[in-house]
């Protein structure tokens, strides 16, 4: 089953309309400096640039007009979608007497303003009012949309320390960024698809000074990455089910405050390393420009921040180049792990943030020519398929079945094929040993699958009950569902924007409760990423009432789940156990902690403002979080009170018809394992009966050639010997060596030829590969299911590049046959 197969979104998200990844981008209005004749052209796909005159474009400072760009669709290719944004000169740069050294000329044109000649296309370039809605309509939604399809996807942000990328990629309070964009479109997708389940899961780790380190588990350094089917990622990273868009940005904002930064000159809080975060979001550091304060620490930072973004433009050069046979993704631990987006095989979106200042008119080129040079790597969009484990028993059997043909085949050729008698015994030897070796290995990965399929079936059971689905299930689902095996959850329809995602009351309604957090207005609810880092940069602004329109839910997803919880409310009323409780008061626990981070941390910002001035209004917002936090902190004892109450409790109130309801499905989820294991079983069993045939007639076969052997020898040494000694040998007269001799000893001799080039040439090697194929999980055309996957990436470059990556953002359990189907890594 294909992404495609599935069922549709309806129309209308509750945000905004969306296009299908394969439209292009909407038309942007037009930016910066009035647009030119030749730029003034429609909205355009993500496609590859050529020469054409329909935008000027030049690779080189030549005052000469250069060959002009323009875009060509294709069905199967996708290029990287390459924009620019400009941002406005700074205060800094204006008084300092900084001019207009680069501008966006139209929509799709940047023109230095010193030589009109020097000008580059690009899919899009954003003037400085543009807003990051805007950017994120052209530049990010396709990605999301395709990610929540199955098709992966990187959303960069690359430029030089203070561009931009920090405001582009994470936002304000009042100016959401593309991160917080894409995780409020993310819910609001899984809530107009009805018919699909959707588990989602983050993780938060930073690259500082090419050390992985995990960011919302302090304890998790130094770790390594590895790589398997689905490309690479980081062993032993710590991640995180997320239920809500809050959630999910409440754990970035913990993230954020384990990660590193530092100030420059550039840059009060300047990003000191790359950070994914796995909804996955990576968040990159920056290059250091000469002129960038470089002393100790920060110049080794910034040596580690120049080698990575070396690398990663490395790479992409690379990729744009046909000729080149080795893309060095291993230079780096940043191109390693972005490995699998950059090879192609998902959508990739560039954002450049440059400064028109002239003082860093040099910075802006180079990042101009980094951006242009992005523009001809060609991708190739395709949709995850990830093997769930009935696909594996599935492909199991069928390579059994072929095994046991291409068996079949051999032995059949072997009696069939006078030559075969006389062929190697060598080669004999090495099959027997291969597929002696091939029995072991066998057995020893049907163990293996027998115990992840163990662990799996644990894993899916747990996660499963954290899967969001839409409230519009209007259309029927594909899965037929088990009754209480499965959570549903609401998204709260009656507030759009309130994207719940869980609700372990919502069947019951509990959407309309007012827990304690949710009444109270809190701060926290709509601190967004970058006030995180604007709480560590001392020369934060004043925010003055907080509790001006956010873009985020202001009600806590803890705060419903709390109140749905606690205040009287029974938790799911039929078909869930005890652990499916336990389960979900550890997530909301989990989720309170989140939030606790988060308003400390406003807190902690709020007292370094107080410290140097103290406002009324400032102290009372600070009274609020501190009883926010208490308040909170009272509700994680609470819930871990409920939690042993529950526990102690599950005996006395368990129903006996409650408990044999579960116990009876337990009873049939047990059968039906039993029953796949006794497929494999079998067939394993087949399979070794096959393997020892074979090796039977192997040995047979040996002996075979082993007596004519003896015989050829014996026959050559006869004819070979002098009639004298083969009449001694036989104990006949000699006689001359006849025609007839000769001849018999050539077919002999000939005949071994033959067969040995038979064998090895035509068996040896199709057993191997059957073999192989036992072993391997490729090219299998089984019922495989759609990883969502999408990377946001923000890279910030010269001094604390930054960007985020949003990788897996969406799993996807889907489940077909009654079996459900694990779809995440
Ligand atoms: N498009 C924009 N409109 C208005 N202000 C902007 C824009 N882009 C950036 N800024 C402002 O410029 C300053 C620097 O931006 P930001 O912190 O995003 O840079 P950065 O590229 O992330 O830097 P670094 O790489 O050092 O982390 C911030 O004060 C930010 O608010």
């Amino acid at each position: 089953m294909s992404a495609s197969s599935g069922p549709r979104r309806s129309s209308i998200s509750p945000f905004r309309s969306r296009k299908s990844p394969a439209q292009p981008p909407p038309p942007a209005k037009p930016t910066g400096r009035p647009a030119t004749p030749s730029s003034t052209t429609s909205s355009r796909p993500p496609s590859r640039l050529s020469a054409s005159p329909a935008t000027s474009v030049s690779h080189s400072p030549s005052p000469t007009t250069l060959p002009l760009d323009r875009p060509e669709t294709s069905k199967s290719k996708e290029n990287v979608m390459v924009t620019v944004r400009f941002r406005p000169l700074s205060p800094r740069e204006v008084n300092k007497g900084d001019e207009i050294a680069w501008y966006a000329d139209g929509d799709y044109t940047v023109r230095n303003e010193y030589n009109p000649s020097i000008a580059y296309g690009f899919d899009k370039v954003f003037g400085p009012a543009t807003t990051t809605r805007h950017v994120y309509d052209v530049a990010a939604q396709h990605v999301v949309n395709g990610a929540m399809q199955g098709i992966n996807g990187t959303v960069f942000a690359y430029g030089v320390t203070s561009s931009g990328k920090t405001h582009t990629m994470h936002g304000e309070q009042k100016s959401p960024g593309i991160i917080p964009l894409a995780v409020k479109d993310v819910f609001g997708i899984i809530q107009e698809t009805p018919g699909r389940e959707f588990l989602l899961r983050v993780s938060y780790l930073e690259i500082y000074n090419e050390v992985i380190n995990d960011l919302l588990d302090p304890t998790g350094q130094n770790l390594r990455i590895r790589e398997d089917a689905q490309g690479t990622y980081v062993e032993g990273i710590k991640e995180e089910v997320v239920l809500s868009p809050a959630h999910a940005l409440s754990l970035i904002a913990t993230g954020e405050e384990h990660r590193h930064v530092g100030s420059n000159n550039f840059n009060l809080l300047s990003s000191r390393s790359h950070t994914i975060f796995t909804l996955n979001l990576i968040d990159l550091a920056g290059s250091e420009s000469s002129k960038t304060e470089t002393t100790g620490l920060r110049r080794k930072e910034g040596s580690y921040i120049n080698k990575s973004l070396l690398t990663l433009g490395t790479v992409i050069s690379k990729l744009t180049d046909e000729k080149a046979t080795h893309i060095p993704y291993r230079d780096s631990k940043l191109t390693r792990l972005l490995q699998s987006s950059l090879s192609g095989h998902g959508r990739i979106s560039l954002i450049c943030t440059v400064t028109p200042a002239s003082s860093n008119s040099e910075e802006t080129h180079n990042t101009l020519k980094f951006a242009h040079r992005s523009k001809h790597v060609e991708i190739k969009a395709s949709q995850n398929k990830i093997m769930d484990e009935k696909s594996l028993i599935k492909k199991y059997q069928k390579e059994i079945t072929f095994l046991k043909q291409e068996l079949q085949q051999l032995k059949s050729g072997m009696m069939d094929n006078p030559h075969m008698a006389a062929s190697s015994q060598d080669d004999l030897v090495n099959l027997k040993l291969q597929l002696e070796a091939g029995q072991v290995k066998l057995q020893s990965r049907l163990e293996e699958e027998e115990q992840e399929k163990a662990a799996l079936l644990g894993r899916i059971q747990r996660l499963t009950k954290l899967i969001l689905v839409s409230t519009k299930n209007s259309m029927p689902s594909s899965i037929p569902e088990r009754p209480g095996h499965r959570r549903r959850h609401s998204f709260g329809e009656d507030e759009p924007e309130n994207l719940v995602g869980l609700s372990p009351s919502a069947d019951s309604g509990s959407s309309s409760s007012v827990s304690p957090a949710s009444s109270s207005k809190s701060l926290h609810h709509r601190v967004t990423f970058n006030d995180i880092k604007d709480g560590r940069r001392k020369s934060i602004s004043k925010r003055g009432d907080d509790s001006a329109g956010g873009s985020f839910p202001e009600r806590t997803k803890a705060g419903d789940l709390f109140s749905a919880t606690v205040a009287g409310r029974r938790l799911p009323p039929s078909g869930t156990t005890i652990t499916d409780q336990m389960d979900l008061l550890h997530e909301q626990m989990k989720m309170l902690a989140g939030e606790v981070a988060l308003c400390t941390s406003s807190l902690k910002r709020l007292s370094e403002q107080a410290a140097s001035n103290s406002e009324d209004s400032q102290l009372r917002h600070m009274q609020k979080l501190k009883d926010e936090i208490s308040e909170k902190k009272l509700q994680i004892r609470v819930l871990e009170q409920r939690m042993i109450g529950s526990v102690e409790r599950t005996p006395h109130t368990l129903s006996t018809t409650e408990m044999s309801q579960a116990l009876s499905k337990l009873t049939t989820q047990l059968n039906e394992k039993t029953f796949e294991l006794e497929i494999k079983s079998a067939d394993n069993r087949i399979l070794q009966e096959q393997l020892q045939m074979k090796i039977s007639e192997n040995t047979e076969m040996q002996e075979t050639i082993l007596l004519l052997r003896q015989q050829i020898d014996s026959l050559s040494n006869k004819m070979s010997g002098s009639p004298e000694q083969m009449a001694e040998n036989d104990g006949i007269p000699p006689k001359p060596c006849s025609e007839e001799i000769s001849q018999q000893k050539n077919a002999w001799r000939n005949g071994l030829g033959s067969c040995e080039e038979t064998f090895v040439d035509e068996h040896t090697p199709t057993s191997v590969m059957s073999l192989n194929r036992i072993f391997s999980h490729e090219e299998s055309n089984l019922n495989s299911q759609v990883l969502m996957q999408v990377n946001f990436t923000r890279t910030s470059s010269a001094i604390g590049t930054q960007y985020a990556n949003f990788k897996n953002l969406g799993y996807m359990i889907l489940s077909m046959q009654s079996a459900y189907f694990f779809i995440g890594c």
